[in-house]
């Protein structure tokens, strides 16, 4: 029998991103690729992203939170996620353990990301520094300013859709800039972009309409979970992306199909700055038939 099972979980979004939260600190499981797809599959347990706690590696960090998208892949970034995996450390008592805070130093298999509560229902997470570098992304051929990268991908490569930037947000990005977001089909061509073989790790990909220096309308057909309604390390990814492009200043928000996420691009240690709101749906347990023939 699965360890998972009868293990309690949260079900909360971020925009509407769909989170599974899994506290597994003080134990030594390890969710496998099977059983992560099992979880997302069940009508009590579907999510976009599991987001599970584990203890800290290093000194200084609350928590190690490893990043799963719903085909059973790894990720090493997931701002909306993040937040609701900082509401359960600050204010769901059998997580939080009580402990009074406001603030989080949280590990991730992309480095140490900081959270804080504004309020029990809104987060700030500092998502760290965009990397710019073609090896960094990373791309499979040498682009010297990835502001600009070019993908051919047979008749998706129409005139208006061409030239994206790519940007690492602790994960892959690739943001086309479009005049029309609804003139385009991501859901037709995103898994086509997504597995191209320019994106060895594969990409996220989004298309960024921008409203004016400081809006940004955003899509995205995100790495090993498909269209969802938000994702915020591509709200990050857009508003840098924009940034560089001079399209828009450092700040913005950006309007996504479950709702608005505001970002900073700090000037001083050019840290992205995301905040955005959380939203607890509702507590369960797993049950042990869900993970049958999953290892
Ligand atoms: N929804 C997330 C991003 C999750 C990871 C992504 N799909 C990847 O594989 O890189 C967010 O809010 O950032």
């Amino acid at each position: 029998m699965s360890a998972l099972a009868g293990r309690r979980f949260l079900k909360m979004n971020g925009l509407g991103n769909r989170i599974v939260v899994l506290d597994l600190r003080g134990t030594a499981i390890t969710v496998s690729a099977q059983e992560a797809r099992a979880i997302a599959a069940h009508p009590r347990s579907p999510f976009d992203q599991l987001m599970i706690i584990h203890d800290p590696r290093g000194p200084g960090a609350d928590a190690f939170i490893r990043i799963m998208n719903n085909d059973g892949s790894d990720a090493g970034a997931c701002g909306n996620g993040m937040r609701c995996v900082a509401w359960a450390l600050c204010v769901d008592p059998p997580i939080s353990g009580g402990i009074d805070r406001d603030h989080l130093r949280l590990e991730t298999q992309a480095g140490m990301l900081e959270a804080w509560m504004r309020d029990q229902t809104r987060f700030t997470v500092d998502m760290g520094a965009p990397r710019f570098d073609w090896q960094d992304i990373p791309l499979r051929d040498p682009f010297p300013d990835t502001r600009y990268i070019e993908l051919q991908a047979g008749p998706i490569d129409a005139p208006v859709l061409h030239s994206p930037s790519a940007v690492n947000m602790g994960n892959p990005h690739a943001v086309f800039f479009v005049d029309d977001l609804d003139a385009h089909d991501l859901a037709r061509f995103g898994p086509l972009l997504e597995n191209h073989p320019i994106f060895p790790d594969r990409a996220n990909i989004s298309l960024a309409q921008v409203l004016s220096p400081t809006r940004i309308r955003l899509k995205v057909w995100e790495r090993g979970a498909g269209l969802t309604q938000a994702c915020g390390s591509a709200a990050c990814a857009a508003l840098v992306a924009a940034a560089r492009r001079k399209f828009t200043g450092r700040e913005a928000t950006v309007s996504l199909p479950g709702g608005d996420l505001d970002i900073v691009w700090r000037e001083s240690d050019s840290h992205v700055l995301l905040t955005g709101p959380v939203e607890m749906e509702w507590e369960d347990r797993f049950p042990a038939g869900i993970f049958a023939g999953a290892a």
